[in-house]
């Protein structure tokens, strides 16, 4: 297998004469990394940078006026999650970060209003609203192209994922990572872990810092072109697929010297299911060498409120 995270062109996955060998390339790099960079996925830089633009504004307001949109005790689904609070699982010390969640827009009446509440949008910031949304509904609709890939690339059929995520708990989450002041800080910008989702779609991560864990335990940075963006696979995804697709180990890493001043920003899109799919493990996936190891079912919601109380975020 390759020793670096391979980057694959999604223009080839709708062209009918390279879409099975594209489905097989980005088939065995997941199973290997669990982690690749997506490039030709039609999304405008234009709507990218206007997207950034608004979430840099954001996170320089003062700190009361970002903490208008805290709500404590809701698990930071909504709104702002100030510095200090998200703890990787097992770590002593909290990430380095502070971040906005955006949700899916549903109607009041929809049976996930419950487990999917109304958004925040910080009146401050014009634009906040209609580009961080455009952003989310982008990301959304190529997330949808990766899981049909993915799908079949383990024998089931293109759509299979379609009505399962259609009203999916997905979050967009930029984060700000500030400049770090302090010398010899305990504290990494984002501690290993590995994500809650189905697969993650990160975009436009300004600056190096993302280390993915190998196979072999080594840290392999992985900083995607401009162009590109870094999509992962998540736990739920791991476990629907009894880890054939694996949840890879990830962390954000300080910087050494003087780029340790300069502030990072990123925006994961983690893409959930429906809340209430239940994430049964898939018989295909199931064998002789790989048993199944998740025989109890759990509904994502289930799963979600379990893994936030895990970081400290319920
Ligand atoms: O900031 C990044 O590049 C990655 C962030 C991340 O892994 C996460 O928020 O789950
Ligand atoms: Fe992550």
């Amino acid at each position: 297998m390759t020793s670096r995270i391979p980057t694959l062109d999604i223009r080839r996955f709708e062209d009918p004469g390279d879409r099975d060998a594209f489905v097989a390339e980005l088939g065995a790099a997941y199973r290997e990394w669990g982690f690749a960079g997506i490039n030709g996925h039609g999304i405008p830089q234009a709507d990218i940078d206007a997207a950034y633009d608004a979430f840099v504004a954001f996170f320089a307001l003062p700190e009361a006026v970002k903490m208008k949109y805290h709500v404590p005790g809701s698990g930071g689904a909504r709104g702002y999650t100030p510095f200090g609070v998200e703890t990787a699982k097992g770590a002593s010390h909290f990430d380095l970060k502070e971040f906005w969640h955006i949700g899916r827009e549903i109607p009041d009446d929809s049976k996930y209003r419950e487990a999917m509440p109304p958004n925040l949008w910080p009146e401050e910031v014009p634009g906040f609203r209609e580009h961080g949304y455009g952003l989310y509904q982008a990301l959304d609709g190529l997330g949808a192209r990766v899981l049909s890939a993915l799908a079949l690339h383990i024998g089931l059929p293109g759509d299979w994922f379609a009505d399962k995520t259609d009203f999916g708990n997905s979050i967009l989450r930029p984060i700000h990572y500030p400049p770090i002041t302090g010398t010899d800080v305990p504290n990494e910008r984002a501690g290993a872990h590995e994500d809650i989702n189905l697969i993650t779609l990160l975009v436009g991560a300004s600056a190096a810092g993302l280390e993915v864990r190998s196979r072999s335990g080594d840290w392999v940075p992985f900083t995607a072109d401009a162009d590109t963006i870094v999509v992962n696979i998540g736990d739920m995804l791991q476990r629907l697929t009894n880890h054939v697709y694996p949840s890879t180990t990830h962390r954000v890493v300080n910087p050494r010297g003087e780029e340790a001043r300069e502030p990072r920003y990123s925006t994961p899109f983690f893409l959930h299911p429906n809340p209430d799919f239940l994430i049964e493990v898939l018989p295909g996936t199931v064998s002789a060498d790989n048993p199944n190891r998740y025989p109890e079912p759990i509904t994502a919601q289930g799963y979600l409120e379990e893994r936030l109380r895990e970081i400290k975020l319920k």
